[in-house]
């Protein structure tokens, strides 16, 4: 007898035996996961789909679809405005959330609780730079204190000549590519190309390119040239590859494989376009830098109090500020001439207000928009129908637990309002699938109109709010005072095929454009 086999088949047995043994322990240990889930866990008493009450992994493989928020309105019509979304998460339609979850708090002497810490899992990754948007409280209080009084209503105004600029070139632009003696084919417009059907423009792009040279002017103090070369920068097509990239690297934190995602980052055979994207913000960020602090730019507290910041926090900042400062407003362009273009009679209603109200394009600035209410009702709605940030901005519920919409929830949970589900849940607005601005004009008690925050509230909401508004109101201005607009067909359905994510993954938004001839 071989005694070297049969050693070997010994060791074989024990090795499949240990292996076996140790696949019933996982198994057995996932299955009292599930069973603890579902009676044992301090949630178990909020309702929620079983699936997603026992598992995380229903929520990650929803949110990766980009479908988690429709499928919060469909649960929070069933199972009412809390629902337990994950085995230890709650989402919230109902409006006294907003106030519970992220109002201020004066601290426990008062009886409130701490701020609600952001969401590690969404917010933050061990070894990569955080931004203002994720950082700790007390650094965050200090990005904030330094950074607030360059957004102010004011501060954003004496900016206007940079914003007129860029505004001025988008009208410009389009107006050429609007003209007879440009011709194009296959309907996208390029200089010297053969005309098949008129002036059709991708105004997704076009919002896009003008948010984004604003925004690096007056960030860096140079444009990304996208408007002058009608073309995307490479670091704006980047958006998409970030926004997609954003539930994939939660989806790593919250399967507890943070480890492997830092690697994978470092190494770069994950995300790689993140580094890519890295490496061009410290490009600009050192010709920002060459050009000294003087500039009453975005970058130009942190530059200064360059003492309390580390490069790598300038950095992230940098590049928190450019995305966030414009990809949002240029979505909410986007959905505001979509859902104008839907509705004629809002539509006419808004081109009469400001080919009225105004007697020249000059009359029209960043102040004079301000008397554009019926304007302002239609970005509002917009903001209702197509929230920039249509999931959950997650929290997690500080030491000692608190209290959120009359009920208990334990420290350590996730909690987080659902925009895009509160905004189109009949408990709060009537018809919510209806575009109406009158809605947001006309006082209605069937309308929780102060359930709308999509810029957040509390001590983390937007810093970026009046410049959002202000560019809104000012670039639509312009282009309804210059063009009538229809939308192209085959793009009916260019808001429901959309996937949400942390912000929405939007497809090309194809216009016909027919620049206003005006009797001089
Ligand atoms: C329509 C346009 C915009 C909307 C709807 C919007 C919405 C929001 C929301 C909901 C938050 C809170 C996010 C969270 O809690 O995770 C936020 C935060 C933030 N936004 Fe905006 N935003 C807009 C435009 C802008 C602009 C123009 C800028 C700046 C240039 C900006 C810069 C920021 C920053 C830096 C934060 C983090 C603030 C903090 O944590 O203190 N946003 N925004």
């Amino acid at each position: 007898m071989d005694v070297s086999k049969v050693t070997m088949a010994l060791r074989f047995l024990v090795v499949e035996k240990i292996i076996g043994t140790c696949a019933i322990l996982v198994l057995l240990l996932a299955v009292w996961r599930l069973i603890y889930n579902i009676f044992f866990h301090p949630l178990r008493s909020y309702p929620g789909p079983l699936l997603y009450r026992a598992s995380r992994l229903s929520y990650i493989f929803t949110q990766l679809q980009g479908k988690l928020p429709f499928k919060v309105l469909e649960w929070s019509n069933k199972y009412g405005p809390v629902i337990r979304i994950a085995p230890d998460e709650l989402a919230y339609t109902h409006p006294d959330a907003w106030q519970n979850i992220y109002g201020h708090y004066t601290g426990a002497k008062v009886g409130g609780h701490e701020e609600f810490p952001k969401s590690p899992a969404t917010y933050q990754t061990k070894g990569i730079q955080v931004s203002i948007a994720g950082d700790v409280r007390d650094r965050h209080r200090k990005l904030r204190r330094q950074l607030a009084p360059i957004f102010s209503e004011r501060a954003i105004r004496d900016q206007e000549v940079i914003i007129d600029k860029y505004v001025s070139l988008l009208i410009k632009r389009l107006h050429e590519y609007c003209e007879d003696e440009i011709s194009y084919a296959d309907g996208e417009a390029r200089p010297g190309r053969k005309k098949t059907r008129p002036n059709r423009l991708d105004l997704r792009a076009w919002y896009n390119w003008t948010t984004f040279d604003i925004i690096g002017d007056m960030s860096y103090g140079e444009s990304f040239g996208c408007l002058e070369k009608a073309a995307y920068d490479p670091w704006v097509a980047d958006i998409t590859e970030t926004v997609r990239s954003g539930p994939e690297m939660q989806a790593f934190k919250l399967l507890g494989l943070e480890d492997l995602l830092v690697l994978g980052y470092r190494w770069q055979w994950l995300f790689s376009a993140r580094t890519e994207h890295e490496k061009r913000v410290e490009q600009k960020l050192n010709r920002r830098i060459a050009l000294g602090t003087k500039r009453n730019d975005f970058l130009a507290p942190l530059i200064e109090n360059k003492h309390d910041w580390d490069r790598g926090t300038i950095r992230s900042n940098a590049a928190v500020l450019t995305i966030a400062g414009s990809e949002t407003t240029a979505t909410t362009l986007c959905g505001v001439t979509f859902l104008l273009l839907n509705s004629p009679e809002c539509l006419q209603r808004l081109t009469e207000e400001v080919r009225t109200t105004f007697d020249s394009e000059e009359e029209i600035n960043m102040t004079s928009v301000g008397k554009l209410t019926y304007m302002i009702a239609c970005l509002n709605e917009s903001l209702r129908r197509y929230p920039p940030v249509p999931t959950g901005m997650p929290r997690v519920v500080p030491k000692g637990g608190a209290t959120i919409v009359d009920q208990f929830v334990p420290e350590g949970m996730v909690v987080s309002v659902w925009q895009w589900a509160m905004y189109h849940s009949t408990k709060n607005f009537k018809e919510p699938f209806k575009f109406n601005p009158d809605r947001l004009l006309n006082s209605n008690t069937e309308d929780k109109v102060d359930t709308l925050q999509p810029f957040s509230i509390g001590p983390r909401n937007c810093i970026g709010r009046n410049l959002a508004f202000g560019e809104m109101k000012f670039i639509l201005a312009r282009i309804l005072w210059n063009f009538d607009m229809e939308l192209a067909t085959g793009s009916e359905d260019w808001m429901e095929q959309q996937k949400a994510y942390f912000l929405w993954l939007k497809p090309e938004l194809p216009v016909y454009l027919k620049p206003v001839r005006r009797k001089v």
